[in-house]
């Protein structure tokens, strides 16, 4: 099966709202729109940024998604901080990331709490962007692939295949995430088809051939053609190279 390419820009904790609405109005000049049918975009701007980043986007009429970087499960109340699926659904999010490493290994993010977002946000029809990824030293122990199917499994615990299928996992090393040491199309590869394998087993080959599954880590534009023409990588999540747009759509590019 073939599967659309996803192409996805966290862009982190940077942009002010003037510096954000200047990088997708860049974004969404350079974009072609042909390239924008072949492979699906989004950008995923802090939460003050998502509206007036959307207003550009709709403005240009550009084919370029709208995700958050992160959500709370519950719909409302007394939760200080915190933004809930009403919120960044009304701004017009498809795509929602939820266990990125940082918020993991920085913000005590679990297993359980990416689960409980997961499902809620299938519940409200916004797509989970599911980040698993191992640190430098369990890829030392020779337990990733381990370690990286348990989170898979913890993430999508509970769903049932018409859940499963709505759900984007993305792969990141932790020791790849801003470091620019990428993995190897083939450490990629390795573990993006034991993740597509993991699916398989939880609910089957038809929902794993259909979930796309992400390889994020120090892409660029110099080794996104390499990583994505992997048979079992189906776009990728930039973090660093999302922030220049000349980057990012040679990404999108290298993605068609
Ligand atoms: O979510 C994106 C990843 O953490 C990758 O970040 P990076 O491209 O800066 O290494």
């Amino acid at each position: 099966m073939t599967r659309k390419k996803l192409i996805a820009g966290n862009w982190k904790m940077n942009e002010t709202i003037p510096e954000a609405v200047v990088l997708a109005q860049e974004i969404s000049n350079l974009a072609d729109p042909a390239a924008l049918d072949a492979v699906d975009v989004a950008v995923c701007p802090p939460f003050v940024d998502l509206k007036p980043v959307k207003t550009v986007l709709e403005f240009d009429r550009v084919n370029i998604a709208l995700g958050a970087q992160n959500v709370y499960w519950e719909p409302a109340g007394a939760f200080t901080g915190e933004i809930s699926i009403p919120m960044i659904k009304e701004i017009g999010c498809t795509y929602c990331i939820v266990g990125h490493s940082e918020r993991r290994n920085l913000f005590g993010e679990t297993n359980e709490g990416v689960n409980l977002k997961a499902r809620a946000l299938i519940e409200a029809g916004i797509a989970p962007i599911v980040c698993v990824g191992e640190s430098l030293s369990v890829r030392d122990e020779g337990v990733y692939l381990d370690f990286v199917t348990s989170q898979v499994r913890a993430a999508f615990a509970g769903m049932d295949a018409e859940d499963a299928v709505r759900a984007v996992v993305a792969y990141e090393p932790v020791w790849a995430i801003g470091t620019g040491r990428t993995a190897t199309p083939e450490q990629a590869e390795e573990v993006c088809a034991a993740i597509r394998a993991t699916l398989a087993e939880l609910f089957g080959d038809d929902v794993a051939q259909q979930v796309r599954v992400l390889y994020g880590g120090s892409m660029n534009e110099g080794n996104a053609a390499l990583l994505l023409v992997q048979p079992d990588i189906d776009g990728g999540l930039i973090g660093g190279a999302a922030l220049k747009a000349v980057s990012f759509i040679e990404i999108v590019k290298a993605a068609r």
